[in-house]
C-alpha cells in the first residue's frame, strides 16, 4: 500500500530511510505534490516573466592565442557582473559530459536499496518545503578512496570529471586573480580549490512545477563551481543589485548550450575579491515533462569551514583584501 504523504515521518521514511527517493514518490504515479514539497509563495518565481541570458559562452581555447586578453576580459566582465557565465573549448571531452549525464540517470534508476545505502543519517524534522530532487554527493580526498568508497556506478566518470576539469579551473582562476594583482601558483592552488566534491542531482518530473522547487534559492559556498547541465533547463540567476546592467534583481534563465560548462563565482571568490566578483543567488525548477540531471563540482581550500554557519552580513563583507589572503594561505 501506498504510504500516507501527508505525515512528515511516512515521507521521510520512504523518500530518505528507505532510498526511494523523490523518484520513488513519481513511480507510484501520485498526480498530486505531497504538502511537504508545495514552496511559500515568495519561493516561487514566475517562469513566464523571467528572461534568458543571451550572453555567447566564453571560448576558452582562445586563452592559449593571440586573443588572451580579451578572453580574460569577458572572464573578469562575467565575474563582475552576472558572476555566472558558460564556457566552451574548455578541454573536458564532449564524450565524458555525454557520459556523466547518462551515469546520473542510471545511478538514481537504480533500484531503491541499492541506493539507500548512500543516504545521509538526518532526522526527519527538517522536512518541511523539501527540494524536489534526489542527488549524491562525493567528496574527493585521493583516488584510493574515490575507487573504494564513491558508488561503482558512478566513481570512473566523476573522477574523469574532476581530473579533466582541473586545468580549465586552474586557468580560470589565474585569470580572476590576475586581475586582482594577485598570482596563482601552484603553491597557492590548495589554498583557493584545494578541497572538491562532485554532485549528481536528479530532478524529477512534477505534476506542479509551479508550486514546488528543484533547488531554493542559494548562493554557493565554495570558491568556484563547475556546472555541467543537460538540455532541459531551470536553473535561473537573480541578476545581482549593486551591478551596472540591466535587469538588476531579476531572474534570468542560464540556457543549455551543448557541450558548454557553466561557471559559478562562489561565496568564498566574493569576500577574496572584496565583493568585487559576484555570487548570484540562483534557483533551480523542475517541469512537468523530463526529468534533468545536473553535474557541479564544487571547489573549495583545504581549511574550508562550512560558510554557512557564518551570518549573511560575514559571507557579503568587503573587509579581505586579496593580498592579504595570498599571504595567509601560502
Ligand atoms: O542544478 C543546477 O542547475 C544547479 C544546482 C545547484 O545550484 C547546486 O547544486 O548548488
Ligand atoms: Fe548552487
Amino acid at each position: 500500500m501506498a504510504p500516507s504523504f501527508d505525515n512528515e515521518t511516512s515521507l521521510f521514511n520512504f523518500v530518505v530511510r528507505d532510498g526511494n527517493g523523490v523518484k520513488g514518490i513519481v513511480d507510484l504515479g501520485i498526480s498530486k505534490v505531497p504538502q511537504a514539497y508545495i514552496q511559500p509563495p515568495a519561493e516561487q518565481i514566475n517562469k513566464k516573466h523571467a528572461s534568458k541570458c543571451e550572453i555567447p559562452p566564453i571560448d576558452l581555447s582562445k586563452l592559449d592565442g593571440p586573443d588572451h586578453d580579451e578572453v580574460v576580459n569577458q572572464i573578469v566582465r562575467a565575474a563582475e557582473t552576472l558572476g555566472f557565465f558558460q564556457v566552451v573549448n574548455h578541454g573536458v571531452p564532449t564524450e565524458l559530459l555525454d557520459s556523466l549525464k547518462q551515469t546520473a540517470h542510471n545511478f538514481f534508476g537504480l533500484p531503491p536499496e541499492r541506493k539507500s545505502v548512500y543516504r545521509k543519517e538526518v532526522s526527519p524534522s527538517p522536512l518541511v518545503n523539501l527540494e524536489r530532487k534526489d542527488y549524491i554527493s562525493m567528496a574527493y580526498t585521493n583516488d584510493d578512496e574515490a575507487l573504494q568508497q564513491w558508488p561503482v556506478e558512478c566513481r570512473d566518470v566523476a573522477l574523469q570529471y574532476l581530473k579533466t576539469s582541473h586545468e580549465m579551473v586552474r586557468k580560470l582562476l589565474e585569470a580572476l586573480l590576475g586581475n586582482l594583482g594577485a598570482e596563482l601558483d601552484d603553491s597557492k592552488i590548495d589554498g583557493f580549490i584545494g578541497k572538491k566534491m562532485v554532485n549528481m542531482n536528479f530532478y524529477l518530473t512534477c505534476p506542479n512545477p509551479e508550486l514546488t522547487i528543484g533547488v531554493r534559492h542559494h548562493s554557493d559556498m565554495d570558491t568556484l563551481t563547475i556546472l555541467l547541465q543537460d538540455g532541459i533547463g531551470g536553473l535561473y540567476i537573480k541578476v545581482p543589485q549593486d551591478v551596472n546592467m540591466e535587469k538588476k534583481g531579476e531572474w534570468v534563465e542560464i540556457p543549455p548550450i551543448s557541450g558548454a560548462l557553466i561557471i559559478n563565482i562562489s561565496d568564498m571568490l566574493q569576500i577574496w575579491s572584496n565583493g568585487r566578483y559576484k555570487s548570484a543567488e540562483h534557483i533551480v525548477h523542475t517541469t512537468s515533462t523530463k526529468s534533468r540531471v545536473s553535474i557541479p563540482i564544487f571547489t573549495t581550500h583545504k581549511q574550508h569551514k562550512r560558510l554557512h554557519h557564518y551570518p549573511k552580513w560575514w559571507r557579503k563583507m568587503e573587509q579581505l583584501v586579496i593580498n592579504n589572503f595570498c599571504f595567509q594561505i601560502t
